[in-house]
């Protein structure tokens, strides 16, 4: 089982909204798709489902094409929530379970066992409209996922709640992925990307400028930074070739390099000075990587 998209293009008129998009995404993998506002996500999403048809290329689900016909194997977060808001939790999940072809007991049970794992197992009688934004989106997230999907694509599934809903959520996502679900979600925090994907896309203006396994992507990036904490003035390594950039802190100064090399001249240099606390070499974060390739612009 496993997800592949091949040179996928979409156009709306004369305006490509996704450029020749190729991805692959296998059993129990989790891929993150980032991008500024309108780099092409949610409309990825929207021809995976097949409620769109891409205007070139192929997506297939372990080798079909998705529609409404077997669309029961996927689960979807859609970016606009839409819950009836008159209908008490349980309805509405029950509505949707149903929908996908469920016995009512079967919802209620899985439903129930959701409302215990976020903390909320009285709400099942509220109605949505009751709820808080965060509440509401536990239980749109259960309502995607209450079919036990194989393919479950998150739009955005962290925007609205608070740290320690992200956490929560967070874990329930990762459970599914253990239990073997394929998850593509979108996000505009590249933290989470970076805590819980392999694999990833930075999308720009529809076009992929980043593909592929995130510690690939990190290895191939040559630029890192040194952090250096010293009891001496550091000001002076802003002069030796191959700094890019330089910034100074209470207690040392953070060094952006052009690779590896320059970062070991930087030792010698300020071991010959004196006493150094610490000397780090750090990983690209994907926010550097972000930032090269598509500017510094809100992912
Ligand atoms: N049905 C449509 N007709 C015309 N243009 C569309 C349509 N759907 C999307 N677009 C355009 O396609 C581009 C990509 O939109 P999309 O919603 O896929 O971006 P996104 O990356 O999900 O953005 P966001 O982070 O804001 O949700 C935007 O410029 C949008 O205006």
């Amino acid at each position: 089982m496993s997800l592949s998209i091949q040179e996928v293009s979409k156009r709306f008129g004369t305006k490509t909204v996704v450029d020749r998009l190729s991805l692959s995404v296998g059993r129990g993998q989790m891929f993150g798709l980032l991008g500024a506002n309108g780099a092409g996500k949610t409309t990825t999403f929207r021809m995976i489902l097949g409620l769109m048809k891409p205007s070139e290329g192929s997506i297939r689900w372990s080798g079909k094409t998705l529609d409404y016909s077997n669309c029961d194997v996927v689960g979807y977060l859609p970016e606009e929530r839409g819950l009836y808001p008159k209908l008490t939790a349980e309805k509405q999940i029950v509505l949707l379970g149903r929908l996908r072809g469920m016995k009512r007991r079967d919802v209620l049970q899985e439903m129930h066992k959701w409302l215990e794992y976020f903390g909320i197992p009285e709400y099942a009688n509220k109605k949505i409209e009751e709820l808080s934004k965060g509440n509401q989106q536990k239980i749109q997230f259960i309502a995607a996922v209450i079919h036990r999907p194989e393919l479950i694509i998150l739009d955005e599934p962290f925007s609205g709640l608070d740290p320690v809903n992200v956490e929560i959520l967070k874990q329930a996502v990762l459970q599914l992925k253990e239990k073997g679900a394929t998850i593509l979600f979108s996000s505009h925090r590249m933290e989470h990307v970076e805590e819980l994907c392999e694999k990833l896309c930075i999308l720009d203006h529809g076009r992929p400028v980043v593909l592929g396994e995130l510690q690939k992507i990190k290895r191939q990036y040559r630029k890192k930074h040194v952090v250096i904490e010293a009891d001496f003035d550091l000001g002076f390594l802003q002069g030796i070739p191959g700094v890019i950039r330089l910034k100074q802190r209470t207690s040392g100064a953070r060094i952006q390099v052009e690779d590896e090399a320059v970062a070991k001249r930087l030792f010698h240099e300020v071991a010959k000075k004196g006493f150094v606390r610490k000397f780090v070499v750090e990983e690209p974060t994907l926010n550097d990587i972000f930032i090269e390739k598509v500017g510094n612009k809100d992912a």
